[in-house]
């Protein structure tokens, strides 16, 4: 018998990354290719926008998804969101060069207080809700501080982008293929503070820490370069990675619903005071995921140097959420 369709609201559906993802979800490649959904499609009032989701909805119409079980363009997160399983809030403004994500916050994070008003409204009492519009740490803990009536786990903020570089560079310099790493983590807010952390990884069984053996390569070269990848990618492109983002959103997802089978991966969620972190704080964890819940990797040793990039980046993330309270 066929599953019955799950509603799936996206944020900024007519955007960049907007464009790189709902033909992915309408295709199954987030939530399974025997899983139907409804597209619940949210972009501002403004007749442009109006008009640009329509196109993006033409386009997703001539793809003939066969999951596609229904499709909605909204203007208001009210109905948006109405009783929706899934939520992909993407819809804010992107930095542009020489800005940092954090710069967004002024911009951005009213969006969140609004939109997490609306989730706790109308929204499945059981929605799994990802948070990939910047800066996502905070504005995922916006959402859930003005979502009270749902269960705080439920929200997330996307580090993905960030576990997938780093797995990425490790390739690269180990010279073995991506599938193959295991065990990578990366800590904290979506920022250039954020700790990508090898010391776990393996790589066939063997320690990534050890096939490397290069603190300074560690130190002067991979953490900077993930870190600072999305501006990389701004400089480059001109504008802020898309596909890629899309992609790790997908990942995210994914794992979340359908599972990760003991494997790591990394995701933004509010602490619970896993390695000290303060309870609600929206921190990168390492986690496994099994039947629609996630779980922290816990009691990994966090040595001298990892303590330091972990209070650095948490010391960042509680600016940020200081800086907002008079969003709450
Ligand atoms: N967490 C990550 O790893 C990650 C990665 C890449 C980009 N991002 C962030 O994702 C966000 C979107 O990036 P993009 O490249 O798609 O930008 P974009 O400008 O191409 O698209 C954003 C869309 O959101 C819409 N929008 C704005 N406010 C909205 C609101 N209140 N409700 C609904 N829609 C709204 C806009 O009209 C626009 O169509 C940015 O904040 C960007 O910095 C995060
Ligand atoms: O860096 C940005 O502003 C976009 C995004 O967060 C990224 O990491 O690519």
């Amino acid at each position: 018998m066929s599953k019955k369709p799950v509603r799936v609201a996206v944020t900024g559906a007519a955007g960049q990354i907007g464009y790189a993802l709902l033909f992915r979800i309408a295709s199954g490649e987030m939530l399974g290719k025997d899983q139907p959904v409804i597209l619940q499609l949210l972009e501002i009032p403004d007749e442009k926008a109006q008009k640009a989701l329509k196109g993006v909805m033409m386009e997703i119409d001539d793809c003939a998804f066969p999951l596609l079980a229904g499709m909605e363009a909204h203007s208001d997160p009210m109905t948006a969101f109405k009783d929706t399983d899934y939520a992909l809030l993407v819809g804010s403004r992107p930095r542009g060069p020489g800005m940092e994500r954090a710069e967004l916050l002024a911009i951005n994070g009213a969006i969140f207080t609004a939109q997490g008003k609306a989730l706790n409204a109308v929204a499945s009492r059981d929605v799994k809700v990802l948070v990939v519009g910047n800066p996502a740490n905070t504005n995922a803990y916006i959402a859930m501080k003005s979502a009270p009536d749902l269960k705080p786990g439920n929200f997330t903020a996307m580090l993905r982008l960030d576990h997938n570089r780093a797995a990425s560079q490790i390739a690269a310099k180990t010279g073995k293929p991506v599938a193959s790493i295991k065990q990578l983590a990366v800590w904290g807010n979506h920022s250039p503070t954020m700790y990508a952390d090898y010391r776990f990884a393996t790589i066939d069984g063997a320690s990534v820490k050890d096939m490397i053996n290069d603190q300074a390569w560690n130190k002067d070269v991979f953490l900077p370069t993930v870190g600072k990848r999305g501006a990389a990618i701004i400089e480059a492109r001109g504008l802020s990675s898309a596909a890629s983002a899309a992609n790790a959103a997908i990942d995210h997802m994914r794992d979340w619903a359908l599972g990760t089978n003991g494997e790591w991966v990394t995701m933004g969620i509010p602490s619970k005071g896993w390695y000290g972190i303060p309870k609600d704080i929206m921190f990168g964890f390492p986690v496994t995921c099994e039947n629609g819940e996630y779980k922290v990797v816990e009691g990994l040793e966090i040595d001298a140097f990892s303590q330091e990039c972990i209070d650095k980046t948490l010391a960042e993330l509680q600016g940020e959420q200081d800086g907002v309270k008079h969003l709450l």
